[in-house]
């Protein structure tokens, strides 16, 4: 097997859907409805052509960022993905592990197989929280409370969920919602156990049932308020696409952006993350920094966000592939491709920098269609 790694993201897929029952697979790799965005947010990136610059001196390559006053080696970012277990027993132990071995960060979702506790006390690292709004507040401000005592240094609020999307995958398998490990003592298990198992008459899944039941569909920017009230920890809000919310966001006083479509697991149609940035980035000017996620299977891909004007980008599934074909040295692994993928990228762009990566590396439809005028 070590002689037979897999070369790149796609590969890790594939050994992903030979690894995994049907029901998990479909839950990890799926998108909503039509799975219009979920295709669009890898075909947008193939839609950008790179304009490389020759004869500059690339022998050394840096890669670093910082984010929030924290340098990193690399702009990637390990995605808030719910319940690792489905993918590997350690769950995001192991996830954690692989991150903090590449001196990656990672955004521990709130939708965690392991405790936060358990994840904080794994390895040492430089880790953010992802928040969800439950209708009762109480369990909300818990996690928010645990997350801070035990080290994470944002929080980072998804706003795209007030319910969860239809994803077709998950009602045909009858996916049942994930044990959440953070909530045991948070809320009656009695009313968890209804919310997970029962059988529905409207059709959804049993995961949409569960979100139905927690999830807070009036959620709206008065919660940021209400986040902000009860933490010190900045606050990064994921799942805008559009320069009105990016401009409400700042006004809000988000410490970050992350255009985000949640994989495409929310809104269909919804547009391709990387064809939203620039808008958001352009709106916000340089107010807060603004990180993106969705579709990035390529360092090229990663090259391109940044070009378009994210500080930092984010990766989910590729990560949960990783985990699924072989643990956590599977996820390292996952992390490490990309890492070196993107400084071949630069390399060849001629990129010494993240700094140099700027918006004259790319081409896009936008840039072609407004040649022709
Ligand atoms: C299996 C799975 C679970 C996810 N769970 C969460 C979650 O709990 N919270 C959240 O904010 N986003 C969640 N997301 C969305 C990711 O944070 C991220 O936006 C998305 O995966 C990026 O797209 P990519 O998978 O193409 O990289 C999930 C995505 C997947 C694939
Ligand atoms: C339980 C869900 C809300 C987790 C999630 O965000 C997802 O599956 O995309």
């Amino acid at each position: 097997m070590e002689n037979n790694l897999p070369v790149n993201i796609r590969e890790y897929q594939e050994l992903a859907k030979k690894a995994l029952p049907k029901m998990h697979y479909d839950y990890i790799n799926g998108g909503a409805e039509d799975e219009h965005t979920l295709r669009d947010n890898i075909a947008a990136y193939g839609r950008i052509l790179l304009r490389p610059r020759v004869l500059v001196d690339v022998s050394n390559i840096d890669m670093s960022i910082n984010l929030l006053g924290y340098d990193m080696p690399s702009p990637i970012i390990v995605a808030p993905t719910g319940s690792h277990k489905l993918a590997n027993p350690e769950g995001e132990v192991a996830t954690a592990r692989a991150a903090a071995s590449c001196n990656t960060l990672m955004v521990l979702s709130f939708s965690a197989s392991c405790k936060i506790e358990e994840v904080a006390s794994s390895c040492n690292a430089i880790r953010f929280y992802q928040l969800y709004v439950f209708k009762n507040r109480d369990v909300s401000a818990t996690l928010v409370r645990r997350a801070e005592s035990h080290g994470f240094k944002a929080i980072v609020l998804t706003v795209d969920t007030p319910m969860l999307g239809r994803r077709e995958a998950d009602i045909r398998n009858k996916m049942v919602a994930p044990a959440n490990a953070n909530l045991e003592g948070l809320m009656p298990i009695d009313d968890l156990d209804t919310a997970r198992i029962s059988h529905l008459q409207t059709g959804g899944s049993k995961l949409e049932k569960y979100a139905r039941d927690t999830l807070d569909p009036s959620l709206s920017w008065k919660d940021v308020e209400w986040l902000k009230s009860i933490t010190s920890l900045p606050i990064l809000l994921k799942g805008i696409v559009t320069a009105e919310d990016a401009r409400k966001a700042v006004e809000a006083g988000a410490a970050g952006i992350i255009v985000s479509n949640h994989g495409a697991r929310q809104l269909d149609y919804a547009p391709a993350t990387i064809s939203a940035l620039e808008e958001v980035v352009k709106a916000v000017v340089g107010a807060v920094p603004v990180l993106v996620d969705g579709g990035v299977r390529r360092g090229t891909d990663l090259l391109k966000a940044l070009a378009l004007g994210a500080r930092a980008v984010m990766v989910g599934r590729p990560v949960l592939y990783g985990l699924a074909a072989r643990g956590q040295a599977g996820a390292k692994h996952v992390i490490e491709m990309l890492n070196r993928e993107l400084e071949l990228a630069m390399a060849l762009c001629g990129c010494r920098s993240v700094a140099e990566i700027t918006r004259d590396r790319v081409q896009t439809e936008g840039d072609r269609f407004r040649s022709l005028l």
